[in-house]
């Protein structure tokens, strides 16, 4: 694996300007459909916390954060969609308008997951933010409200999404060269 990391990238998928432009419309959408309302942002570590910094920063709203990371049980997710939840909210979300933000939407388990398990603590409303939405490898429906770009089933890097925990610092989106994944 080479020390730098443009070498492991076969191709961009969105550029750093691509996506900055999308983030500033998403905000715009948000900011629009929540006036007059306050916003608690959910992360869901670690892949959304780059997108979610920049989009909170395109909301022209008061927004709070706060952030859940959850794991599956290993390959059993894949299957049966359970998730463990590693860390909770600090937050108390009853009767708050809930977004919950990802990286990426790939079977859907772990949203499905999340909405559930949210909604049982009574908030106002949840709605779920995307940068990526992945469909074609959908096991589990989630309603996605806003979503930045559909893509094929490519594995993607960058801009908070790894391979096994690097090129979460690419500024773009990218597929790798196949030799990337064999180290
Ligand atoms: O729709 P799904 O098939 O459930 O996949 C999507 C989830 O997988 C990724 O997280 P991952 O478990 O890789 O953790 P990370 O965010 O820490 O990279 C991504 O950030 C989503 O949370
Ligand atoms: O395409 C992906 N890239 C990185 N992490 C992921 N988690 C689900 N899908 C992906």
């Amino acid at each position: 694996m080479s020390n730098n990391m443009m070498d492991d990238v076969e191709k961009i998928l969105f550029s750093e300007a691509e996506l900055a432009t999308r983030i500033k419309e998403l905000g715009q959408a948000i900011t629009a459909d929540y006036a007059g309302k306050e916003i608690l942002m959910i992360g869901v570590l670690r892949g959304a916390v780059i997108f979610m910094s920049d989009l909170a920063r395109a909301i022209e709203l008061p927004v709070a954060v706060d952030f859940m990371a959850v794991s599956s049980y290993g390959a059993a997710t894949s299957s049966s969609g359970v998730v463990r939840i590693l860390k909770d909210l600090d937050e108390d979300v009853e009767n708050k308008h809930v977004l919950i933000v990802e990286d990426i939407i790939d079977s859907g388990l772990t949203l499905n997951y999340l909405m559930e398990n949210l909604w049982s603590r009574k908030p106002a409303s949840i709605k779920i933010c995307t940068l990526l939405n992945k469909p074609d490898r959908r096991k589990a429906d989630v309603p996605i409200a806003y979503n930045g770009f559909t893509i094929p089933d490519y594995f993607v890097v960058g801009y908070g999404l790894d391979f096994a925990e690097k090129y979460r610092n690419l500024p773009f989106i990218g597929v790798l060269k196949p030799e990337a994944y064999q180290g």
